[in-house]
């Protein structure tokens, strides 16, 4: 077993990710084995959930380490198989801290009918996002097309890197948000979530 499993900041981490995944359980975003969540170590390297588990019931041996290459620690250890987009994430900017990603019926169903970006306009909500002060402004998450190689997928989210303030969305799949501390991650998914959600009450107005 490496030290870092050892220490009380592996299990805070741990916990932060069984917290949050009971969390997004509540609300319906992580069905059957769907999502994946992970924090970042003071030593560089990565918590992550381990690839195939309910994540609104994991145990503590449901969250393993990586690397940033997205490589498991321990041999045979099997990580998400969505751990090079939280490593695309934590490379890129450094004050990120947590990284979340779930499957909800208003962002699949929404992407699914959308171009290349949901816009949010006029939300009081969408002050949750940095840099957002007015309900007058409008929020692009970019939506990305689907694809199960991951390493492809992470070459088309790159370019929108550092011009993302909601996250994004994977069409037909779900979102993916993150933030400086677990807590700011989730306030922040539930930004999304809720946002994405008036949307799609929104369209079936006809508005
Ligand atoms: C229930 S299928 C969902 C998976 O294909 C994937 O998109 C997902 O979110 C969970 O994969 P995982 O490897 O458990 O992190
Ligand atoms: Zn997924």
């Amino acid at each position: 077993m490496d030290q870092m499993t050892k220490t009380g900041l592996w299990v805070d981490a741990v916990q932060d990710i069984i917290a949050a995944g009971r969390r997004m359980d509540r609300f319906g975003w992580v069905p059957a084995t769907a999502g994946n969540i992970s924090r970042r170590l003071p030593d560089g390297r990565i918590a992550i959930t381990r690839s195939g588990g309910h994540k609104g019931f994991l145990a503590p041996d449901g969250v393993i380490e990586v690397g940033m290459d997205g490589r498991a620690v321990q041999p045979g250890d099997r990580p998400s198989a969505e751990t090079l987009l939280h490593c695309q994430l934590y490379a890129h900017d450094p004050a990120i801290g947590a990284v979340l990603h779930g499957h909800s019926v208003a962002s699949t169903v929404l992407s699914m009918a959308a171009g290349d970006a949901i816009t949010l306009s006029d939300y009081e909500v969408q002050k949750v996002f940095a840099g957002q002060t007015t309900h007058d402004a409008s929020v692009r998450v970019p939506v990305f097309d689907n694809d199960q190689d991951i390493a492809r997928l992470c070459t088309v989210v790159a370019p929108e890197l550092g011009r993302m303030p909601a996250g994004y969305v994977i069409r037909g799949h779900g979102v993916y948000v993150w933030g400086a501390t677990m807590d700011v991650a989730l306030a922040r998914l539930e930004g999304l979530e809720f946002l994405l959600a008036c949307e799609l009450e929104k369209r079936k107005l006809g508005r």
